[in-house]
């Protein structure tokens, strides 16, 4: 089966400072993959780059069969990507954003204009559904982004922090929906600081540090490897080097107390 997203010794750079060290990924079709990694470890930055936002890599990219290199546009049109901190057109209502997206990829206008209402009304935003989004919270414009993201049913999905500032029920919505995703063959790969949630839903967990792949497996797989019985936060504590949270806070305490 051909991976839907390929990766040999993939190297990012900002500027002169080398960021992604040398990615091998291959993801099969059907994966809920779960990329996590402690803050500035690369992981927006591996999206970015397997998306096409950032062309100048190194190494060889493939994603769903296709050579991100010359056929970017292409891969473009079958993915979607849900961004960390997205910039919404919030003098827009949902409905109006909605549609605009829908030109973009080119969707029928009548079809996305009931779709897009059904999804509003699926995340309890239907009576907002025509309002302008310049008033609305966090988690309502991400409610937003998220089907903005997925309104062109795309066979793999990239998304970047996408709990982020859903409430509970939205977050239970919402990993019901990359479950079912992956069910019907589709494709998940996502970044997320929330363990419990990477740790139920990933049928795959790759944690990056420092711009390299330091584990890779299923949460069993990894749980194998270490303590039996450790959570993935446990985990990714001993293998990030991050443990030791107690301490930290102690000395932050005293810190503040001096
Ligand atoms: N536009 C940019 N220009 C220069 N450096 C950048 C830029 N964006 C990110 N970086 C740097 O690249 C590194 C990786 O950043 P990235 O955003 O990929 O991390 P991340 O794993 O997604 O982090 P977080 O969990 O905090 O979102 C960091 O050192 C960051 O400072």
């Amino acid at each position: 089966m051909t991976p839907v997203i390929d990766t040999h010794n993939l190297i990012q750079y900002y500027g002169s400072t080398r960021i992604l060290q040398g990615i091998n990924l291959s993801v099969a079709p059907g994966q809920v993959v779960g990329y996590i990694g402690p803050n500035g470890a690369g992981k927006s930055t591996t999206i970015k780059t397997l998306i096409g936002l950032l062309p100048d890599f190194q190494g060889e990219v493939s994603v769903l069969g296709l050579d991100l290199r010359t056929q970017a546009m292409e891969i473009k049109r079958r993915i979607g990507y849900v961004p960390e901190n997205a910039a919404l057109y919030d003098l827009l209502t949902p409905m109006e954003y909605l549609n605009f997206v829908g030109q973009l990829y080119e969707l029928d206008s009548t079809a996305v204009e009931r779709k897009a209402l059904e999804l509003l009304r699926l995340f309890s935003l239907e009576y907002q559904a025509n309002d302008r989004m310049t008033t609305f919270s966090k988690g309502m414009r991400q409610k937003v982004l998220l089907i903005s993201g997925l309104l062109h049913n795309p066979d793999l999905v990239f998304l970047d922090e996408p709990l982020s500032g859903l409430d509970a029920n939205a977050v239970v919505l919402v990993k019901q929906i990359i479950r079912q995703l992956a069910d019907s063959g589709k494709t998940v790969f996502y970044s997320s600081h929330i363990m419990d949630v990477v740790e139920k839903i990933s049928d795959r967990v790759i944690i990056i540090n420092s711009g390299e792949i330091i584990a890779d497996g299923s949460f069993t797989e990894l749980q194998a490897q270490r303590e039996t019985g450790s959570s993935l936060e446990q985990l990714f504590g001993q293998l990030t080097g991050s443990d030791g949270q107690n301490t930290t806070a102690e000395e932050f305490i005293h810190t503040l107390n001096q």
